[in-house]
């Protein structure tokens, strides 16, 4: 058997996607998805995306890290999803139902309501999100928020400075975090500007994270360090992330189909 493939990208965060929706592919296991997803022995990806049909929404998207285990969000991809979709559309993930739209900008995309609350992130007790009163070398205090994933927030001078690669999997890892977490480093360049560098749960440091921006942005306005619609730009290029009076998240920014192929299931298994 044949399985036909996307490969998409959001600002370099790169995706593999499989239009299931006609749910005839049998069950993709961690160890198939971590196969596909190394970027030597498989097609490479940072997330692998698999769409399959739903009753309340346009379609279920399940993702997977290229760890191969399944998460409950991903900004850049539902925006790619969102590309091959074309129409408004929504997606049904593990982190609740978002809605796409084609904009002039790319696609945008209603994220939902972020979750603050210590349990809700998920912490491992109670403690203050906006200031968590914890360090790790340089790292300190970091904003915890949820949308849909888990992220901690350190805001510093100069996020490149930061050795993300040697912080970010002994953060990920703390125990303070029992479903792990995606570290996000941040630096405020203006009320309507932030850059921001992240390390991925289950991926490592990636070109851009679609919560990431979303979460950031959010933590920096519970700060009250920025308006409430701002620019993060990534190291891949810039989001337009808003959080608005009604409590929602929007994000804005591009998707790009990069090729598209097919493989043997037996190849993978
Ligand atoms: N690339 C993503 C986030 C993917 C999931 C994340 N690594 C997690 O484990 O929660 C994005 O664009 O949001």
């Amino acid at each position: 058997m044949r399985v036909e493939f996307t490969k998409m990208h959001g600002l370099g965060n790169d995706f593999v996607v499989i239009d299931d929706r006609a749910d005839r592919l049998p069950a993709f296991t961690p160890e198939r998805v971590r196969m596909l997803a190394d970027r030597h022995v498989g097609i490479g990806c940072d997330q692998f995306i698999l769409l399959k049909p739903s009753a309340d929404a346009t379609c279920r998207m399940v993702i997977h890290n290229a760890d191969g285990g399944e998460v409950e969000a991903c900004g850049n991809a539902s925006r790619a999803v969102g590309l091959l979709l074309g129409e408004p559309a929504t997606l049904q993930t593990l982190g609740g139902t978002i809605a796409t739209r084609p904009d002039s900008a790319g696609i945008s995309v209603d994220m939902g309501e972020p979750r603050l609350g210590w349990d809700e992130i998920p912490l491992a007790y109670a403690m203050d999100t906006l200031a968590m009163p914890l360090g790790w070398d340089e790292l300190e205090q970091p904003v915890a928020v949820n949308v849909g994933n888990p992220h901690a927030i350190f805001f510093v001078p100069d996020c490149d400075a930061v050795p993300l690669e040697q912080l970010g999997p002994q953060i990920e890892h703390d125990a303070v975090f029992p479903e792990r977490v995606n570290v996000n480093v941040a630096t405020v360049v203006g009320r309507e500007t932030i850059r921001l560098r992240v390390w991925e749960r289950g991926v490592g440091l990636t070109r851009a994270c679609g919560t990431g921006a979303c979460a950031t942005a959010v933590a920096a306005m519970r700060r009250g360090l920025t308006e409430r619609e701002v620019t993060v730009i990534l190291p891949g290029g810039p989001l337009r992330i808003g959080w608005g009076a009604d409590n929602r998240i929007t994000m804005t920014g591009p998707a790009t189909v990069s090729f598209r192929g097919s493989f043997a299931w037996d190849d993978f298994a």
